[in-house]
């Protein structure tokens, strides 16, 4: 039997086939290793009724004089909003969706070598939460903490720099829009200014926070109603801001509705509430549970970027503390 956490991690996990993705160029039908339904009747797990439709998470302008409130009410209600106004600008976003569908479009031996080592952090891959779950999910994943320079060189030998330019750019863009956003949030828990700048001090975690990005790929699939694209899962860290493109396929949970489409809405980001936001609301905000379906005709990407605290993140590079967070 395992005596540590570590070893439990080391032991039961770390299969090859949880590593690798899929060369999705060579394959016609979905093998087993990817059906999660057996039947093509997949329609009952994830439709919902339309006289149910909810109305969809909030879209909110950041610069509106309520913002604090109408932030508040969204993240109580849903955990989720989207934000437009964000002074991110959008030729930056499509940068970074060019370099990811550039990067995705490699052939996979040459993916294969940016392959995120077993205990490391950056490179390309499965998603973190592949191993908890029997079968595998139609997606491919590059996942960029601190630098990701090594891994690059590795992908373009001689033209690496221009994709690490626009990737450090995006994240400072994103680090800037997360930590408005938290100080909003803290205003809206009722956190006072002076705590709000005790919680924020140099010394504090919270303005020692990073960010650790994450480009997504759900290439097109064979049979997309017996397939899951990132399986159901809560997001760990303070926040996520997230980018789809105009491809439907991210869904959330509502209790007693179901799981709930989230449409592009074009020009917005996406932000939603993680574990540890949730923790640090005392349970005011829950966190979200979503996941992604694939889709048969078109190839979809997305681009989620993960603040939190340093020190946090920098655990995420510890087998131990990964095993810990994933088991819950
Ligand atoms: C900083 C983070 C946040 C991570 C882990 C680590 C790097 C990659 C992130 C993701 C990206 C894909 C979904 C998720 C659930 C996964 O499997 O890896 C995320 C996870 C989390 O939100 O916990
Ligand atoms: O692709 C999406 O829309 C969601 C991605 C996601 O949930 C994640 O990266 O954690
Ligand atoms: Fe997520």
């Amino acid at each position: 039997m395992a005596t540590s956490l570590s070893q439990v991690f080391r032991d039961t996990h770390l299969q090859p086939k949880h590593i690798i993705p899929l060369d999705f160029d060579t394959v016609r039908e979905l093998p087993d290793s990817h059906a999660w339904i057996q039947t093509d009747d997949f329609s009952c797990a994830y439709q919902i009724r339309m006289n149910e439709l909810p109305t969809t998470i909030p879209v909110i302008d950041l610069q509106a004089p309520n913002v604090v409130e109408l932030m508040g009410n969204a993240c109580r209600r849903w955990g989720m909003f989207q934000v437009t106004n964000h002074d991110v600008p959008s030729s930056l976003v499509d940068e970074v969706v060019e370099h990811a569908r550039r990067l995705f479009a490699l052939p996979a031996e040459q993916k294969l070598k940016a392959l995120r080592s077993p205990s490391g952090a950056t490179g390309y891959g499965v998603a973190r939460i592949s191993p908890f779950f029997s079968k595998l999910m139609w997606h491919e994943g590059f996942t960029i903490m601190g630098s990701a320079g090594e891994h690059a060189k590795q992908l373009w030998p001689h033209h690496y720099e221009d994709f690490c330019d626009v990737m450090d750019n995006y994240q400072k863009k994103m680090k800037s829009l997360a930590y408005k956003i938290l100080l909003l949030l803290l205003k809206s828990l009722g956190v006072d200014e002076e705590d709000q700048q005790l919680l924020c001090s140099s010394s504090a975690s919270l303005y020692q926070s990073e960010s650790a990005l994450q480009l997504n790929s759900y290439p097109t699939c064979p049979n997309p109603n017996r397939a899951v694209g990132l399986a159901p899962h809560t997001d760990s860290l303070l926040l996520t801001i997230l980018h789809q493109n105009d491809i439907n396929g991210l869904q959330i949970f509502q209790e007693g509705i179901g799981w709930t489409p989230v449409p592009p809405v074009p020009g917005a980001l996406i932000v939603n509430i993680g574990d540890l936001m949730h923790i640090i609301s005392n349970a005011r905000f829950p966190t979200v549970y979503h996941r992604v379906i694939p889709n048969e005709t078109r190839h979809r990407f997305s681009i989620a970027c993960f603040y939190g605290p340093r020190l946090i993140l920098s655990l995420h590079h510890c087998p131990s503390f990964r095993s810990l967070v994933f088991d819950l």
